[in-house]
């Protein structure tokens, strides 16, 4: 148990602008009826929601000048450390259709970073933390970033005794698994490309997770996948965690539940529970989030809420 803040390293944030329509038509005019604009990125919403639940939480990374102002108000109750550089903050724009309920989400990369800026963040997360500290990383590199550095940073963590859990996608993730973070929050696509398509079709789910752990058995993952709950896989254990009934929230946007269950279940680790109660906990801050536009943003009556079970089995 660790009762240092946790720290989130933020290289790639960015503002989520969601636009909510009756009905999308492709190729035509769409009136939008709601629109949000967020601070978001996956480490912004994982420091956010730990602030929001008092468990002590530092952050690092870069935050475009453009946007500074609505960073640090997101932040407020992180210890913030993040750098502001003359750079433009990407924003990621999800239309949600409200008849068809369907999510069409449009993803910038983001502006090129120096990689010595990247060196020099590392150089100043590795400075500060401590044995046994949970370390997130959590988003896309920005572009120009080589993966390789990723890697490393995740190995000099470990050399120093850090937690790390990393959620990432694409060649990122792939790197960060072969340096064997602590955990991994990948959800089901992130898997497949993990694992590859025909394993994957051909194994399902639950199977190509075995097949990962296998190959890394000092790594945790915590696998999401939507509406079918999530899975944790460590050593000797196997589980599944589902919310029933699953009608008991609406669902207005599924962006950053991923997040939320990352974060509700270090909160929970972070406070010595053991697994099976900190998947409970997880699935009821991501289940919190699915009635809110802006990733992050939890429900504590929903969190703390009789009307649904979070079902947990062995598998
Ligand atoms: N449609 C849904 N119905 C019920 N629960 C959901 C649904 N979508 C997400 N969840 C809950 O949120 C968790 C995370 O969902 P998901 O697998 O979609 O994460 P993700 O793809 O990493 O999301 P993001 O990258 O936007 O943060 C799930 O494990 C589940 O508990
Ligand atoms: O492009 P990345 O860094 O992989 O993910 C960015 C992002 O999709 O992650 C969050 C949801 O998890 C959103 O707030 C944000 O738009």
């Amino acid at each position: 148990m660790s009762t240092l803040p946790i720290i989130c390293v933020s290289y790639n944030p960015c503002i989520d602008r969601t636009l909510q329509v009756e009905y999308l038509k492709e190729g035509k005019q769409n009136k939008a009826t709601y629109v949000s604009e967020q601070a978001a990125g996956k480490a912004i919403n994982i420091a956010y929601i730990f602030g929001e639940l008092n468990i002590p939480c530092a952050i690092y990374g870069f935050i475009g000048l453009d946007s500074a102002v609505v960073f640090d108000d997101r932040l407020k109750k992180v210890d913030n450390h993040m750098r502001r550089l003359p750079i433009r903050t990407r924003t990621n724009t999800t239309m949600i259709d409200d008849i068809q309920k369907i999510e069409t989400y449009v993803r910038e990369i983001g502006t090129p970073l120096d990689v010595n800026r990247f060196q020099e963040l590392i150089d100043e997360v590795l400075s500060v933390v401590q044995r046994h500290q949970w370390v997130v990383l959590s988003g896309s590199l920005p572009p120009e970033v080589p993966v390789s550095l990723l890697g490393h940073f995740i190995i000099e963590l470990k050399k120093k005794g850090a937690q790390v859990a990393v959620d990432t996608s694409g060649e990122a993730l792939r790197v960060a698994v072969d340096a064997e973070p602590t955990l991994i929050k990948p959800n089901r696509e992130e898997l497949c490309s993990l694992v590859g398509d025909e394993l994957f079709s051909n194994f399902g789910i639950t199977q190509s997770a075995e097949h990962l752990h296998h190959f890394h058995p000092m790594m945790d993952i915590l696998l999401s996948d939507g509406q079918n709950g999530c899975y944790y896989f460590a050593d000797q254990i196997r589980l599944h965690a589902l919310f029933e009934p699953s009608i008991v929230v609406p669902i207005v946007s599924t962006i950053g539940s991923g997040d939320a269950l990352l974060a509700g279940f270090l909160a929970k680790q972070l406070k010595g529970h053991d697994n099976k109660s900190s998947l409970v906990y997880a699935v009821r801050i991501a289940t919190s989030t699915l009635p809110n536009v802006c990733a992050g943003d939890i429900d504590m009556s929903v969190v703390n809420s009789e009307n649904f079970e979070v079902t947990i089995t062995d598998i």
